[in-house]
C-alpha cells in the first residue's frame, strides 16, 4: 500500500470549444496522501470539477500519468474503470442526486446492486451505512420526506456503502443552509478522522474549507497560495 493514495504527473487536459481547444490542466503534479481531507477552493472555470473528475475516472487526461496506490487508471478502458470506481471511490454531488421514487434505504443500497452480495448482506450494510450518517431510523421515508442536510447524509451513506476509500465531494454543502452545513462537514470530518476515509472536496465556501485538513487553490489549472482569497 503506498502513502500516495493518487499521483498525478505531467497531467494535461483540453475541451474542445467550438473549432478551438481550451486548456485546464498542462502539466498539473500532484500528490495526495492517503486519509487526506483536501479542499479544492479556486475561481469559477479554475479546473476544481475537471480535476475531481479525473481523479474519479469520470473523465481522462489527454497526457499524463494518473495513479491510484501506485497503479495506472488514465490507461484503463471503460470496463475497467467502471469496475475500478465500483470499488475504490464515492461520489457526492450538491444537488444529491437521490432517486426520487426509491426510499432512502434503496437509494443507499444502489452501489451494492452491482455487486454479488446477497440480500441479507445488502440490508446489513446498508443499515451501517444509515446509521452512521444519523439516519438509521429514516431508510423508509422517501427522498421528499427528508430535509436538504438529511438528504445529503443519505447521499454520503450511498457513498460510503461500498466500502471504498476514497470520497470526492463537488460543492456538497452547496445547496444546504448553515446549520445543516455544518452537520453534513461534521459528517465528512468523523469519516476522515475515525474510518479513515480520504476526501477531496470541492468547495467555494471558506467554512466548508476550514472543516478540512488542508486547502489547496486552483488558479488558471495551476495550484496557487490557498492564503488568497478565492
Ligand atoms: N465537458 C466539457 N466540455 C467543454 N468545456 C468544459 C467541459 N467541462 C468543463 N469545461 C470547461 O473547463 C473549464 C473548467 O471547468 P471546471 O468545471 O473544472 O471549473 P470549476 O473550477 O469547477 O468551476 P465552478 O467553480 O464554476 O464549478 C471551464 O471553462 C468549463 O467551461
Amino acid at each position: 500500500m503506498q502513502a500516495n493514495i493518487f499521483t498525478l504527473s505531467g497531467i494535461a487536459k483540453r475541451y474542445a470549444r467550438g473549432d478551438d481547444a481550451v486548456t485546464i490542466f498542462d502539466g498539473l503534479d500532484m500528490d495526495i496522501a492517503r486519509g487526506a481531507f483536501i479542499a479544492l477552493m479556486g475561481p469559477s472555470g479554475s479546473g476544481k470539477t475537471t480535476l475531481l473528475n479525473l481523479l474519479g475516472g469520470i473523465d481522462r487526461p489527454d497526457s499524463g500519468e494518473l495513479r491510484y496506490d501506485g497503479r495506472r487508471i488514465d490507461s484503463m478502458s471503460e470496463a475497467e474503470l467502471t469496475v475500478w470506481r465500483a470499488r475504490h471511490v464515492g461520489f457526492v454531488f450538491q444537488s444529491f442526486n437521490l432517486l426520487p421514487m426509491l426510499t432512502a434505504a434503496r437509494n443507499v443500497e444502489l452501489p451494492l446492486t452491482l455487486t454479488d452480495l446477497g440480500r441479507a448482506e445488502r440490508e446489513r450494510r446498508v443499515g451501517v451505512a444509515l446509521d452512521l450518517v444519523g439516519l438509521g431510523h429514516c431508510g423508509h421515508r422517501p427522498p421528499s420526506q427528508l430535509s436538504g442536510g438529511q438528504q445529503q447524509r443519505v447521499a454520503i451513506a450511498r457513498a460510503i456503502v461500498a466500502d471504498t476509500e476514497v470520497l470526492l465531494c463537488d460543492e456538497p454543502t452547496g445547496n444546504l443552509d448553515r446549520n445543516a452545513s455544518t452537520e453534513v462537514l461534521e459528517l465528512l470530518r468523523t469519516l476522515n478522522e475515525e474510518l479513515g476515509k480520504t476526501i477531496i472536496m470541492v468547495t467555494h465556501d471558506r467554512m466548508a474549507a476550514d472543516h478540512a485538513r488542508t486547502t489547496l487553490a486552483l488558479d488558471k489549472g495551476r495550484f496557487v497560495d490557498a492564503a488568497v482569497p478565492a
